[in-house]
């Protein structure tokens, strides 16, 4: 069985989550059970619980060094070989690891979604297709201040902080390079609804083949 590995990258609060759910929820009733699965780069973050909790607030979260992509690759592998892998869950307010595992099965339509994909030459050998989403990163700074203090128990000084000392510096340094990586640029993200109409297409014919 022919199994196909879609990237979908970008800036933090680009739209990928949304852009890859849209794609996911408007599909899997169509398919057959199990034929199409969503993994998060960020469920990769390392584990910092032997750190204490002010440290953890320091790491810099939009640097490679922060993600464990060895057991990413590794996972990836093992589902394009028909495994099964409990990938790791996130908790953003501890900043680190939590408890459980999540079990995903091989589909045969993976999408993993992330902001350093296609920075990491290891990972990106890993992905059939490649999607940068293109979304200014003034539209992503105002999105990501609203999701991060209502979703991830942030204060607006923290994420203006936190934007100024990593997000904004390792976005031009390790993600806006990325973009010539992709296979497809798509602005607008999540609303693109020709651009999630492609790509819905495309796994059709996979999965038809
Ligand atoms: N094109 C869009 N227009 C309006 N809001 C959007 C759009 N794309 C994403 N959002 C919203 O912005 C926030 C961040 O989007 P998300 O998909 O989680 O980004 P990412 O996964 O890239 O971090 C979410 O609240 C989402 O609903
Ligand atoms: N403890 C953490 C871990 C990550 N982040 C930020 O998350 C961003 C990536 O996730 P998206 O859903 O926004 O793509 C990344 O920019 C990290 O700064 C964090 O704030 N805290």
């Amino acid at each position: 069985m022919t199994r196909t590995i879609i990237a979908i990258a970008g800036a933090s609060a680009s739209g990928k989550s949304l852009f890859s759910q849209t794609i996911y929820n408007e599909l899997v009733n169509e398919l057959e059970p199990g034929a199409i699965a969503v993994i998060e780069e960020d469920a990769y973050y390392k584990d910092q619980s032997h750190l204490p909790f002010d440290h953890r607030t320091q790491t810099n979260y939009d640097h490679p060094e922060a993600f464990e992509h060895e057991l990413m690759c590794k996972h990836l592998t093992q589902l394009r070989n028909g495994k099964a892998v409990e990938v790791p869950t996130y908790d953003y307010a501890q900043h680190t690891r939590s408890d459980k595992t999540r079990t995903v099965m091989p589909a045969q339509i993976l999408i993993v979604e992330g902001i350093l994909l296609l920075s990491d030459k290891a990972l990106r050998k890993e992905f059939d297709i490649k999607v940068f989403i293109d979304t200014p990163l003034d539209i992503c700074l105002m999105r990501r201040m609203q999701r991060d203090m209502e979703q991830r128990g942030r204060t607006l000084q923290s994420v203006v902080e936190q934007y100024q000392a990593t997000v904004r510096p390792m976005f031009y340094q390790f993600i806006e390079p990325s973009k010539h990586k992709a296979d497809l640029v798509v602005t607008r993200g999540g609303m693109n609804r020709v651009a999630i109409d492609i790509i819905k297409s495309k796994i059709k014919y996979l999965l038809q083949e």
